[in-house]
């Protein structure tokens, strides 16, 4: 049965999954949305004796009901054969009572490569289903993460341009390297004056203004988004949701049927509502635990029912989550408000207009599934330390804030369900804060040196993603204010 997709700000018009990809964001600035939640169609004692890439299409084939069984297969194998640094593509790790699912063994050493090396074959695929004749110009917006595998993933595919604009005060060093160094004729990269949040904001801007999609088009180009408002993103995300629950029974770590909950370090929202929309598919999950750090916009909206992004932006050593305008919200709260997309557009127009939004109590009652909490920048050290001297296992620290927000959720619960704590991105790219969690003051060391150090610390290998930046050339030294964004945009494509 043909799955669509529609707005989570206009009621009528539905859209291909191959469309919704091709556009990124919605004409009304809202963000795609399937029309109904399509459930697993095979037994989880199936999934559990399949490999990644098979589960990847069992999940995507429900979504993607307009790619052919072939074109899926090839998008699937092409994007996950030979591309992780690990024979299992996910692995779980148990460690101190939870199980790390850990993420990024991908080339970019995060989680976003699960779906961003899959996401330029859907892309190139979709143009080619829609006949699109134009240019794709992939806008995106990172906090750090997003845009080195953006980067890598769309770099020389032909048909395409990827500009990635990031915060630049508010990477880690290992990010900033990983994108300035980006090979790729077709690649741009650029350092804003701002936060993520002007990035992202400046990016939907572009996305949503008829003069400049217009002068785009005139010139042979059209835009789409390789974050995780793009639906293209989030699809292959929830297999990694289904994939780890499967794992969990293959390995006698849960019997088939019985609960998980499933914590997950959030900024963007993506890969928590990855999660959420496993658990429609089928996927026991019991809780779905919100984990932020001081930035906590999202705390403080599960705890109130009020979201009120008119505060202080903090720059902590989790950049990735240092956000406080969560995109993919909205696809919660339209589902929370019973699929009416009148009322999810009064609370965006509230957002845009105001930065604060109230939910109703009867959508207040549909969030039950959540819990959310917050682990402070010394809750964030500590929750590396701790493991690290409890286990010798080394974890980043976004998925450090997901650990501390998972002990105080467990003191306030006293729930012992399985908890499976999304890993999200590789320890090397934060080397100077894990090191100082693990070992202290370490001002004195260079970057590379605390890299070397943690080799030695993790008993693990240095990443080839880390290795290659060391002497990489930079390639990228555009730097704008964020009222810039469109001018460079055009200078780029040589559009005046
Ligand atoms: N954490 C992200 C921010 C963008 O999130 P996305 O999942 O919507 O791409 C990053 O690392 O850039």
């Amino acid at each position: 049965m043909e799955l669509l997709y529609k707005s989570t700000r206009s009621a009528d018009k539905t859209v291909t999954a191959s469309y919704a990809i091709l556009k990124g964001l919605a004409e009304d600035g809202g963000l795609f949305v399937p029309t109904a939640f399509p459930k697993l169609d095979v037994s989880i004692d199936q999934l559990a004796v399949m490999t990644y890439q098979e589960v990847a299409y069992e999940v995507m084939k429900l979504f993607l009901t307009d790619f052919t069984e072939e074109e899926l297969k090839h998008c699937i194998n092409s994007a996950y054969d030979q591309k992780f640094d690990t024979e299992v593509i996910a692995p779980l790790v148990k460690a101190d009572g939870a199980y790390y699912l850990e993420l990024f063994h991908g080339k970019t050493i995060a989680f976003k490569d699960m779906a961003l090396s899959i996401l330029p074959y859907l892309m190139t695929t979709a143009a080619r289903k829609n006949n699109v004749k134009n240019e794709i110009v992939i806008l995106t917006a990172t906090s750090g993460d997003t845009g080195k595998a953006a980067l890598t993933g769309f770099a020389d595919v032909p048909g395409t341009k990827i500009i990635v604009f990031y915060p630049k005060d508010g990477v880690s060093p290992v990010q900033e390297k990983q994108m300035v160094t980006q090979k790729g004729d077709n690649t741009f990269v650029v350092g804003i004056h701002g936060n993520f949040d002007d990035a992202q904001t400046g990016v939907k801007k572009m996305f949503g203004c008829e003069e400049l999609n217009r002068e785009l088009n005139a010139a042979g180009y059209q835009f789409s988004s390789a974050n995780s408002i793009n639906i293209g993103r989030l699809v292959p995300q929830v297999v990694y949701y289904v994939y780890a629950y499967a794992s969990l029974v293959h390995n006698g770590e849960i019997k088939n049927g019985d609960p998980i909950n499933v914590d997950v370090p959030t900024g963007n929202f993506g890969n928590i509502l990855a999660a959420y929309y496993a658990r429609n598919m089928g996927v026991p999950i019991a809780k779905l635990i919100c984990a932020s750090n001081t930035n906590k916009v999202l705390y403080d909206f599960f705890a109130t029912g009020t979201y009120d992004r008119n505060r202080e932006f903090h720059v902590t050593t989790s950049p990735s989550m240092d956000i406080l305008i969560s995109s993919n919200l909205e696809r919660l709260i339209y589902q929370i408000a019973g699929q009416d997309a009148d009322k999810d557009t009064q609370l965006m127009k509230s957002l845009s207009e105001t930065g604060v939004y109230e939910i109703t109590p009867a959508m207040r009652d549909n969030l039950k599934d959540f819990y959310g909490n917050y682990a402070t920048e010394e809750e964030t050290a500590q929750a590396i330390h701790e493991l690290y001297t409890k286990t010798g296992y080394v974890i980043d620290t976004h998925t450090a804030v997901a650990a501390s927000v998972y002990k105080k959720y467990v003191a306030d619960t006293k729930d012992t369900t399985p908890t499976v704590i999304a890993s999200t991105a590789s320890p090397f790219k934060f080397a100077r804060s894990v090191m100082t969690a693990i070992k202290g003051d370490v001002s004195r060391y260079s970057e590379f040196e605390l890299v070397d150090q943690l080799v030695a610390t993790s008993g693990g290998k240095e990443p080839s993603a880390v290795t290659e930046i060391r002497t990489a050339p930079i390639r990228h030294t555009t730097v704008c204010d964020k009222t810039e964004m469109e001018a460079t945009v055009k200078k780029f494509l040589g559009i005046h």
